[in-house]
């Protein structure tokens, strides 16, 4: 898990994880009896209190927390080979990390875009059954804009599309490589989160256009933490999910048909 330490993963991390736990082993023949969690986040506050947390819950011995920045080539592999060594194994990785920010656009494509490619690249050094690994599945948060452009925010949403197209050639470049690994994004609609906080502020050169996404805000309403972390577990779990973008919305989750330029 990148980025999971607070908003749309923290919160639910409890509830929702743990319960798909005897689903998500019996996927890998090595995985052991018991879900093992490294949480990689550059943020070490929120992650000191959601580890104390956790740990009274499960036991220390199957929580792991790492300091890691998506950016930082390095910390990234440090952290993925640190869990190699901890836990033995790496079979899901969930590429979560994400910011939102139009005035620094740059770091929101480094961040939201390169991070995913990095650590997906990173983890498949782990993953891939031709390098040793046991095959895996990998989640990439990307969003509904992801899917259709939030206007905005013109550079998130450039960054989430990429994501949503990296995530489906990935998936096939795997699937054709014999790597066993499953690659699929998540796009969930809007959800109260720390990124979801004083969104005018957050639209830099387009903050004049606040009154569009408000009124986008009040058409689609606000998505639970649990009905993302329930998609996340139905895109591990489902392994005829491959290539997949499921939508996430406050009434219901559906798949987006990929498109072909011979469709
Ligand atoms: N909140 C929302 O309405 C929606 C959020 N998303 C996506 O969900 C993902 C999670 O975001 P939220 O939980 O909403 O926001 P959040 O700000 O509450 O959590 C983001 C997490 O990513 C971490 N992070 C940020 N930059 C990082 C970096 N360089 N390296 C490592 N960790 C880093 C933060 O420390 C934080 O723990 C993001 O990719 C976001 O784009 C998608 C759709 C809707
Ligand atoms: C401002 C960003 C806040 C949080 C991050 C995030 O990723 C949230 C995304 C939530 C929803 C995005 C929806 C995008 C919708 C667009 O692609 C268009 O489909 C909307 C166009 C029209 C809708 C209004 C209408 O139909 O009248």
């Amino acid at each position: 898990m990148i980025g999971a330490f607070v908003g749309i993963f923290e919160a639910q991390f409890s509830q929702c994880f743990w319960a798909h736990e005897e689903a998500a082993l019996g996927l890998w023949t090595d995985c052991g009896s018991s879900l093992q969690v490294a949480l990689l986040d550059m943020n070490k506050t929120e992650a000191e209190s959601l580890m104390q947390t956790l740990t009274k819950q499960y036991g220390q011995e199957r929580l792991l927390f790492l300091h890691c920045d998506v950016e930082q080539e390095e910390q990234v592999k440090a952290a993925f080979q640190k869990t190699m060594d901890t836990f033995g194994g790496i079979h899901i990785l969930c590429n979560n990390a994400g910011i939102l920010n139009e005035s620094t656009w740059e770091k929101m494509i480094s961040v939201n875009l390169v991070g995913v490619i990095r650590a997906t690249y990173l983890v498949l050094e782990h993953m891939n059954k031709l390098k040793g690994g046991q095959g895996g599945v990998i989640v990439n948060t990307a969003s509904l804009a992801g899917i259709g452009p939030l206007v905005s925010c013109p550079v998130y949403t450039a960054s989430k599309h990429g994501v949503v197209g990296f995530t489906r050639a990935m998936s096939a470049a795997s699937a054709l490589s014999g790597y066993g690994v499953r690659v699929n994004c998540l796009c969930p609609g809007f959800v109260q989160t720390g990124l979801f906080s004083n969104i005018p502020a957050r639209l830099g050169p387009f903050s004049h256009l606040k009154d569009g996404t408000q009124l986008l805000v009040e058409k689609f309403g606000i998505v639970n933490m649990s009905q993302v972390v329930e998609a996340f577990f139905e895109l591990v779990t489902d392994e005829t999910k491959d290539g997949a973008a499921l939508l996430v919305f406050q009434q219901e989750r559906k798949y987006m048909p990929a498109v072909s330029v011979t469709d």
